[in-house]
Parts: C-alpha cells; structure tokens; sequence
C-alpha cells in the first residue's frame, strides 16, 4: 500500500487467501479462534515430533486470508524492546535501529487516547468491567514493580496496559486488510488478485553472480497455473513459513537440500528456512473464591453456553461493549528473570549461564550467530530491568491436558472459576527450521517439515520454569491477588500431576509436558550478513540477487520479546522508507 501511493510506481499484490473483510470471525475481536479451524482462512501447519516436548506434535497456524495472519491474530499490539532492535543493528544490519524503528512503528498505528503514532491502523484499550484489571496492577506493585509502562518505550519492565488493534468507534479488527488497504484499492497503480498462489520466483537471467528475477509462477484457485512478469522487483511476503517455502521451491536453499528434492539450484544459501524462532508459551491457572462482586470469570462463555454468549453478542452489537468488544489480553507485564535484582538472583542466574553454556548446537548457524544471539539473551537475563518473560492474565480457566492437547472449559467443574496467567518465553535460544518435502506445493498446507526445536537449548526450560514458579509460587501468593483465589482450590485441573512448583524440577517436567507454541514464529529468511548466516541483507534484499526482497517477520534474526505485529508493522514502514528511496 506505501509503495502505490507513487503513482509512477504500478504494486500488484498477490494472496493466496480470499477477501473476508466482511467475514464477523475478521471483524468482531473475540470471533477469531473461529477462523483458526477453517482451512479456507488459516494455513494449519503443524510441527514435527518435538523431541524436548516429548515427542509432541504442536499447532502452527497462520492467516491464508487477505491481510495474512493480522486478519485472524489475537489483536494485542505492543512493541518490542529497544535492546532487541539495537541488537538487530549489530549484527550488522546498519539502520535498524530503536530510534529509526520506533519512527516506523509510529507510522503504523494511531493511538488516539494516547495520542501517539499517525498511521492507519487504529488501537484502542477496552474499558474495564471487572476489578481483575486492579488486582493485577496492584499485585504487581506489591511485587515493586512499576505499572505504568508504555508499550512502546522500548523500555518496559513491570506491569503495562497492552492495546489492541481495534477501530475505538465501531470496535471492529482493525487489520492490513482495511487499514491499509482501504486507501491502495482506490488507486489505479495498485492491483489485488486474491485466491492466487505463488508457485515459484522465476529466475531467468545472470549477470556475473548476481541473479536477476523475471516473475513469478502462480497457480488460481481454479488450479490454472500461469506467469506475471515484474516490470522491477519482486517482494516476498509470504511469512516465516511460506517465504522460505517459495525460495526453495525456487531453487534458493541448501544446494544439497535442493538437489535430494530434484530442485536445481540457483542460489545456493544453507541458511534459507533455517534460525527458526517462536516464543515458547505456558500457562498456569487458579480456581477463585468466585462468587464476588466485580471478580466475575467467563468459563460459561468459553464453555459456549447460549445465554452467555446471546448476552455477549448484545452488548457487542448494541454498545459495543463486553468480551466480544476486545481481546481479552491487555492486562500483562514483563518481568525480568525472577530475583535478579538482589545477589542471590544475580549469582543464580551466574550459575544458570555456566551450566547451560551449550556447545550450542551450531551446526544450522554460524558461531558468530550463535554468540551474538547468546549475548544478547545473556544481557537480558542479567539486567534487572530486561524482560526475559512476558506474562498475560485472564480471569478465565485456560490450560493444558497431560498429553499437552489444549483443554477447554467444559473440562472443569461448572461451578469452578479460574484466573490464568500465561506466559511466553521473550527471547528464546532454540532454534529450529522450515523446509520443503518432497509433496511441497504452494496450495498445500501438510507439507512442510516445521521444526521449532522447542525448548530444545538447555537456558531456555530454565527461564521458562523459573518464570512458571515465580507466578505460581510468589506472584499467585502476593496480595491482592491471592487474598481472591480460593484457599486450597485447585491449580491446573486438567494438567499432569508433576508435585510441587517449590521444586523447580517439577516445574520443568510441567513445562516439557504442556508447553505449546505462542503463533509468533521468526527468523527463516534472517535479515544479517551473509558469512553470518544471513537471507536478506539490512536492504531486504535476497543475497545473490538484484531484485527480490523478502518483507515480512521472516526477515527478523533475533525474535521480539512479546507478540509480533508491531514489530511487523515497523519493519513493512522501514522497509517501504528504504524502496521508495531507491536503496
Ligand atoms: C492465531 C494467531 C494469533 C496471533 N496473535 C497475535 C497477537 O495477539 N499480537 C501480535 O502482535 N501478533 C499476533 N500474531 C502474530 C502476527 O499476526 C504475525 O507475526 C504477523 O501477522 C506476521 O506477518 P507476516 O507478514 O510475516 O505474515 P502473514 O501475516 O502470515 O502474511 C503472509 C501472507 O502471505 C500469504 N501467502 C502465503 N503463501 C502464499 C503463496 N504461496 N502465494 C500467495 N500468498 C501466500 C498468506 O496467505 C498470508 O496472507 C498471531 C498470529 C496468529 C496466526
């Protein structure tokens, strides 16, 4: 949409998915777990066995819809930190940097009761109709943690308000798929084909060792495959797993990779679909006294009850107000690693580093990748005011069975309440993979080898675990927050039994038994010098070729430390900022 408003500049976009700008499951903000089941709106990968799991199989979903995955996410929108784009820069890649970054942002979002940001997405913060909101801030502050944090400082540490991106009027998604678009479709430089898959990138010319891309072969919903020329260049935005996917079936990859497929070369990067990064995610839940004015949970509407959810649906349409009106995730908080701020914390976060200095397991990466990430991790978890978890609280039972499958409300007692507190592991260490099989089509969504490696380096079941502990066993116990849940009630009703979380082994065995997968995936098409391990370089541009780049959160080396959007947006601004100068 940046690009077309040069009108000498002609944008033609292609999606494979279909236009469900009018679609209730888009536009009302609870409705989107709707969209995730429905393989005509959501690719539904899923990964392979994952060893540090035991062996489980986790769901990955992503839009396959006009606006991708921001016509479906869970809306919440908050920006990562100002270490983590800084380090992104140091890597090597010039100009991306907090200050730059956070301009492009700002360019993405309008934040009216902030006033922040001029873009044309809208965000908005639900008012709050429960006393949970308090309880949160207030046990947090107990805690001595500061409250009032900008989500988008790039310096948050303690509580924040995380907005959504919502329209404040109408209390619709606000998404790519309006906001942006709105503006680029009345333009007679900008083209949509939508229900259009991208086969492969159409290389058909050398000059020296650079490679120069013609266009690029399509397939219609119809199952007609044709060619579109590029009169300029090609900008690939087809997510961490399908950017990676179209290069290889294109012939840019691991050549030995390439070859065993029968797809020939014609770049050949062993890092393509490698440095695969996802934020791990737990979660940890507590019956309440229930019964309480203002402490009300909503058990009856995820469990479907029909006179909940016809209430629901009534003050959405009529006031637009009530838990169809918001995402149900703006209360949370980023915490630095449990007890660093006294010696104790800081000698046993010393003790965690040396134990878990991993021969890390380099073989996908480079050494100078593999430092400087675990550098990077390294000053989060030794800073007191680094955020090495991000943390979600809900007044509502969501968790886990003990083959780690996603229990429902249904599952518990119909008497019982629950407030849950989730939590993603900010900057995880593991890294895994994506590459094409030998059935890989672009249509398909069965046949991709998904390899997180979750949990798989030893420092991140550590983080993850303490951080586990610290909520069940200090933040849970801290008032206000304890003084309403009930005394001797239950904590995680469908999970595995693993004892006690004083010991921070059964936590880690809890951890290995239920985590999943936060939809927050990065890294495959990583932005940093090529002998790094690089994709892209700090232009976007593929290395090997002089007109493609690759433009979605792919392209990010190091993953943000809470949910992705935000920083996807800013990397869509920089990005247009760099074409449209010529760069
Ligand atoms: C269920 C879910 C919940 C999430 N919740 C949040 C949240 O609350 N907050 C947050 O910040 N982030 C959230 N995210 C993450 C965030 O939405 C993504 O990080 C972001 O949208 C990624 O943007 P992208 O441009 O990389 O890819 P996408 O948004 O996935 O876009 C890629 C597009 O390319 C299309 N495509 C793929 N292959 C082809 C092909 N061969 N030909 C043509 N088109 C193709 C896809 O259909 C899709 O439309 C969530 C994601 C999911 C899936």
């Amino acid at each position: 949409a940046r690009l077309s408003e040069d009108p000498d500049t002609s944008v033609s976009v292609i999606e494979s998915g279909s236009d469900l700008r009018e679609d209730p499951r888009v536009n009302v903000p609870a409705m989107w777990p709707a969209l995730l089941q429905d393989p005509n709106a959501a690719w539904q990968f899923k990964t392979v066995p994952q060893e540090s799991l035991g062996g489980r199989e986790i769901e990955f979903y992503q839009g396959h819809v006009l606006g991708g995955s921001s016509a479906l996410n869970g809306l919440s929108f908050s920006a990562t930190s100002k270490a983590n784009i800084d380090a992104w820069e140091n890597l090597g890649n010039p100009g991306w940097n907090w200050t730059n970054f956070s301009k492009a942002i700002a360019k993405a979002y309008h934040f009216d009761e902030t006033g922040k940001g001029n873009g044309p997405l809208e965000l908005t913060v639900p008012a709050e109709d429960s006393e949970w909101p308090r309880v949160w801030r207030d046990t947090l502050k107990a805690l001595g943690f500061s409250v009032a944090n900008d989500p988008f400082s790039g310096e948050v540490c303690g509580g924040l308000t995380v907005p959504d991106s919502i329209y404040p009027s109408t209390k619709q998604r606000s998404y790519s798929g309006n906001a942006y678009l709105k503006s680029a479709l009345d333009r007679s430089n900008f083209t949509l084909w939508t229900q259009t898959s991208v086969d492969k990138v159409l290389f058909d010319k050398t000059e020296g060792d650079t490679t120069i891309v013609t266009g690029l072969q399509y397939t219609t919903k119809a199952g007609d495959t044709n060619i579109v020329k590029a009169r300029k260049e090609i900008i690939l935005t087809a997510g961490t797993i399908n950017s990676p996917k179209i290069l290889e079936l294109s012939g840019v990859g691991d050549k030995n990779r390439l070859d065993a497929l029968g797809i020939q070369t014609v770049i050949d990067n062993p890092f393509v679909g490698e440095n695969l990064q996802n934020h791990a995610m737990v979660d940890v839940s507590f019956e309440v006294k229930g019964g309480e004015k203002g402490f009300e949970t909503l058990e009856k509407l995820s469990r479907g009850d029909p006179g909940t959810i016809a209430a629901a649906m009534d003050a959405y349409q009529s006031r637009q107000a009530g838990p169809f009106s918001r995402s149900g995730a703006n209360h949370a908080a980023q915490l630095p690693f449990p007890g660093i701020e006294s010696e104790d914390g800081r000698q046993r976060v010393q003790r965690i580093l040396r134990q878990t200095n991993p021969k890390s397991d380099i073989e996908k990466t480079t050494e100078t990748f593999a430092a400087a990430h675990e550098a990077f991790v390294h000053s989060v978890l030794e800073s007191p005011t680094g955020a090495s978890a991000s943390y979600l609280s809900a007044p509502v039972f969501t968790g886990f069975n003990s083959d780690g499958s996603q229990a429902s409300a249904l599952q518990v007692g119909v008497d019982e309440r629950y407030f849950t507190i989730v939590l993603l592991l900010a900057h995880p260490l593991s890294r895994g993979s994506v590459h094409v099989t030998p059935s890989s089509t672009s249509t398909s969504s069965h046949d991709l080898a998904i390899d997180p490696r979750y949990l798989s380096h030893p420092l991140d079941i550590e983080v993850l675990a303490s951080h586990l502990q610290y909520a069940a066993e200090t933040l849970a116990a801290t008032d206000p927050l304890a003084s309403h849940l009930k005394a001797g009630g239950k904590r995680n009703p469908t999970g595995p039994q693993t004892g006690s979380f004083k010991d921070l082994e059964n936590v880690k065995r809890y951890v290995r038994e239920t985590t999943v997968g936060a939809q927050h995936y990065t890294g495959t098409c990583s932005m940093m010098p090529r002998d790094m391990g690089g994709v892209v370089d700090s232009k976007l541009r593929l290395y090997g070729c002089r007109n493609l780049r690759v433009c979605d959160a792919s392209i990010i080396p190091i993953t943000p430390r809470t949910n992705p959007q935000a920083t996807v947006y800013g990397i869509a601004e920089l990005a247009a900022d760099i074409i449209k100068s010529g760069a």
